[in-house]
């Protein structure tokens, strides 16, 4: 469930009435999502999603609306806001910043991924990684590498012993990340098969850019292999990573230090979501009601790069 804030009709078409979106029609809550309040709008001129943002503040919004918008404009698929009668994206609605985004059709995918939604992912992954060079916004990641370290730190208590041995050997490892010399820019960061909208195999739109950042591109290819790309046991499957890569690789290449590096952030982003979703698990955030994801699916995907490194060898 995540209507955390209720909406009173009255007050929605006070809001819409700011757009040039016509007259209310329906509205009701999204049960799906974690961290915003959000609902389905009709409206006599469209199909929208309001967000009430929940934990944001005003000044990271902004930034999370012109990427949305920027990428929207450079032909990816993405969910955009649209603009009030003002020109403004983002307002206050219930005494939460708020934005209305166009509704894109398609549904997420919450299955195993096919090979043509593997491919569409990896393909649409290059475009944006691609057209990000020119978008000039800069903001730092929350969940970089000291964010990992010092998260481990405070989790490494509530972990059995063969875990933590594990762990503090990856935190070891992972120190060389931060200063890693790869290319970075704009990043979605969070690019899981529940963040992007599918009509079958044809890709419909990329939603969910909340967690959008500076970080390296590899990252952002490693968190989307980490998700798309494995089998029903939960494991890297060779033939949809092979296919994504694939697909990713036709639009940008890779630099050397980029294949050299890619075991080291493939594993970075499976400890990213690792011990998030342990956070979640260990320290519930008050007033939260949503279903908690489970956090040994990427263990498991941890352990598995550490003891397997895929291959850039592709046939
Ligand atoms: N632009 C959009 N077009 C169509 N459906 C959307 C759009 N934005 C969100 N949705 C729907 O709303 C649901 C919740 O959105 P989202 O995943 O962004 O929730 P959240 O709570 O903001 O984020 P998170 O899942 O990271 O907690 C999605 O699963 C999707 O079904
Ligand atoms: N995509 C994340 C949740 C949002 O960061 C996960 O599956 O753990």
């Amino acid at each position: 469930m995540s209507v955390y804030t209720e909406v009173e009709r009255d007050e929605l078409v006070a809001f819409l009435g700011e757009y040039a979106v016509g007259d209310l029609v329906s509205y009701e809550g999204i049960s799906d999502g974690i961290e915003n309040t959000n609902y389905f709008v009709t409206t006599t001129q469209g199909k929208f999603v309001l967000t009430l943002f929940e934990h944001h503040d005003f000044a990271e919004l902004g930034y999370f609306l012109d990427v949305m918008t920027f990428f929207y404009q450079h032909g990816i698929p993405s969910a955009h806001p649209a603009a009030d009668k003002q020109g403004q994206y983002l307002k206050t609605l219930s005494g939460k910043p708020a934005a209305l985004v166009v509704r894109l059709a398609g549904r997420g995918v919450n299955t195993e991924a096919t090979l043509g939604q593997c491919a569409e992912i990896g393909a649409i992954l290059g475009e944006m990684h691609l057209a990000g060079k020119d978008f000039t916004a800069r903001r730092a990641t929350e969940r970089g590498a000291d964010w990992r370290q010092s998260t481990a730190e405070t989790l490494l208590t509530h972990l059995d012993d063969d875990v933590t041995d594990m762990l503090r050997d990856e935190l070891r490892v992972q120190s060389a990340y931060a200063t890693l010399d790869l290319p970075w820019g704009v990043t979605h960061s969070d690019l899981f098969r529940d963040n992007a909208l599918f009509d079958g195999d044809e890709l419909t739109g990329i939603i969910d850019f909340y967690y959008a950042s500076d970080e390296y591109l590899l990252y952002d290819l490693a968190v989307a292999v980490n998700d798309w790309c494995v089998d029903e046991t939960g494991l890297p499957d060779q033939q949809r990573y092979q296919t994504m890569m694939q697909h990713y690789l036709e639009k940008r290449s890779l630099t050397q230090a980029e294949q050299a590096n890619w075991n080291l952030v493939l594993r970075a982003a499976a400890l990213r979501f690792w011990l998030s979703r342990l956070q979640d698990q260990i320290f519930p955030r008050e007033g939260e009601l949503t279903q908690i994801k489970n956090p040994d699916a990427f263990l498991k995907i941890l352990r598995f790069h550490r003891e397997h490194p895929l291959t850039l060898e592709f046939n």
